[in-house]
Parts: C-alpha cells; structure tokens; sequence
C-alpha cells in the first residue's frame, strides 16, 4: 500500500475523529503510514451566523471534496451527518465505520434534566431539529441559536448566554467529554439526525487500492441503519433547512427506520416507523408515507419562514 495523505477540518473534534479512524486502518495494516492534511473549510470560517442562513451542512465538505477531486488528498474523514445527501460525481463512501451512541444529550448549568428546567430557560441549539423537539415536549422553554466547536458551545452556557445547550452524545465521546453530560435524551423524545454518531471515509471511485483496504474497518450494520436514514433525507431534500430527523437499527435481516419532521416551533410533528429489509426502498417509502401525511407541507412551510 501507498503512504496516503488524509484531509481533515482543523476542529479538535474533526482531527479527533480522523485520528481514530487512521488508527482503526493501522490496526488492519500495519505499518501503514498516514500523514494528515488540514483544510479549513467555509463553514469553518462562518461560525458566528446560523448555518441554515448561509447555505447549511454542505459548508464543511466542499473545500475537503474539492481536495479529493484534484488529488491533493486520497480520502477525507467526514461526520456523517454533515454530509449532503448527493455525493459529487468520481467520489464514494468508501467504508462507515461502527457508530458511537446516536443520541442526542443535554447538558445544563444546573445539572438539571430536560424535564426539570424551570420555564423560561433558555435552551441553545442552532439545529430546527432539536428546536422543533424540544419544544414539542417543552412549548415553555426558549430556544436561542448558539455556534461554535464543541468547547466555545459549552462555554457560552457556563457563562450564563444559555441555561442548557443540546449536542450530539458522539462529539462528546469521541472528545472524551462525557462527564458533561446531563441527559442522554431517549430516541423517542429527541430523534437523531440523519446519520448522527457515524463516520463517512470518503475517497474517489476509481481508487480500488485504498477501497479494498477501507473495506476493512466499514461496520455492515451501520451502513445498512445509515443507508436507509439517508434514502429518507434524499426523499425530502431541496427542503433542507427545516426540522428533520430519522434513525434507524438493523433487527437481524430488517432495518427498522423512524422519521420525523415537524414545524420549528414544534406545534406539528410527522412522526412514523417502518421495517424491511432493503434499507434504501424503506427510507423512500417511509418518506412517501409521511408526505401523504403531510410531511410536505409542513416542510414547504417552515421553508417560507
Ligand atoms: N452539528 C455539528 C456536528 N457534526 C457532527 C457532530 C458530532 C456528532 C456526530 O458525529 O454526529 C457535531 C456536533 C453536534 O451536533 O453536537
């Protein structure tokens, strides 16, 4: 095997998160050799504003993406999440490692749980999707968006911006940082994102030499779960700025998907489940089903506001 170069966002969480996944290779060739290259991406320079306004998740990829095109990289190490649900033209997921708990956490100055904040608090999150959830089991609470990596987000609450702030449980683990947490929040109160706590290993198509070695650390079931998360997003995108979520676990030889979208302010929420075994044919009928029940509709709306 060639010495490869691996892309990487600069945040801690990005470099975190390459780190594991180079040494998850070196531990199915040894020996290999790796060298990281850090690229700083547009979403990277535009903490300050909410992402929905400036042009959402493809923000943090396509410096990274550009990089594979030309060669300057051989493979990039994505959150999955982050990742829009089309893929450039030469480039691939090359492997979907295991994922790290999915989950959504709460973490709050008071050490209290989503149920025990007093109302009023004022709750950060720039996500519609946390947003419309949390107020769907919370109307008396105030959401406020918040940006930053992972540390500036948790420091602006502890300097009293927010009561409490919701991320994904995975940064946190990755980072090492699990004794924030407050409350991992159940599945059936805070739906996950599209994705949430996997890895994307992205390459260029024609790269055989560095696939059949990726091929070595993708974890089947998460791809499959993943597989029909994103079959359900790609249904519903170009309505992209708005409150969606899916998560779903392989039963054996069925993948069980859940998908949501709801109104920001989480006054309707689209909520519906369904199993099968082709992962991509569940994702696209569940959203077909829930566009019959509205779902469109509800995604057309928050699209004016
Ligand atoms: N929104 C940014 C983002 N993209 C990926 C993660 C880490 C968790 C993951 O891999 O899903 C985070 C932080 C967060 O949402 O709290």
């Amino acid at each position: 095997m060639r010495s490869l170069i691996v892309g990487t966002r600069k945040s801690q969480l990005a470099m975190t998160q390459t780190s594991w996944v180079v040494d998850r290779l070196k531990e199915v060739k040894p020996g290999l050799e790796v060298r990281m290259e850090k690229i700083v991406t547009k979403g990277d320079r535009i903490l300050n504003v909410t992402l929905s306004k400036v042009g959402g998740k493809g923000l943090f990829v396509k410096e990274i993406e550009q990089a594979l095109l030309d060669g300057r990289i051989d493979f990039a190490v994505h959150s999955m999440k982050d990742l829009p649900g089309e893929m450039p033209e030469g480039l691939v997921i090359g492997a979907i490692p295991r994922r790290e708990n999915p989950r959504d956490v709460l973490l709050s100055r008071d050490g209290k749980m989503l149920a025990e904040l007093p109302p009023g608090s004022v709750v950060g999150t720039s996500s519609l999707r946390r947003q419309a959830q949390i107020l769907a089991s919370r109307p008396d609470l105030r959401v406020e968006p918040v940006r930053g990596n992972l540390d500036t987000r948790i420091r602006k609450m502890r300097e009293g911006q927010f009561d409490a702030i919701v991320l994904a449980a995975a940064g946190l683990y990755r980072m090492d940082w699990q004794s924030e947490i407050c409350e991992e929040l159940p599945i059936n109160v805070m739906l996950p994102a599209v994705g949430q706590g996997a890895l994307a290993i992205q390459c260029r198509e024609d790269d055989h030499e560095l696939l059949s070695l990726l091929a070595g650390i993708n974890h089947e079931q998460t791809a499959r779960a993943v597989r029909a998360e994103r079959a359900f997003l790609v249904a519903f995108e170009g309505s992209c700025h708005m409150p969606l979520a899916a998560y779903a676990e392989v039963d054996g030889e069925e993948v069980h998907l859940t998908g949501l979208v709801a109104q920001p302010d989480g006054k309707e929420v689209i909520k519906k489940s369904m199993r099968g075994k082709d992962e991509w044919a569940v994702g696209k009928q569940l959203a077909k089903e829930m566009r019959e029940l509205g779902a469109g509709q509800l995604l057309a709306l928050s699209e004016r506001s």
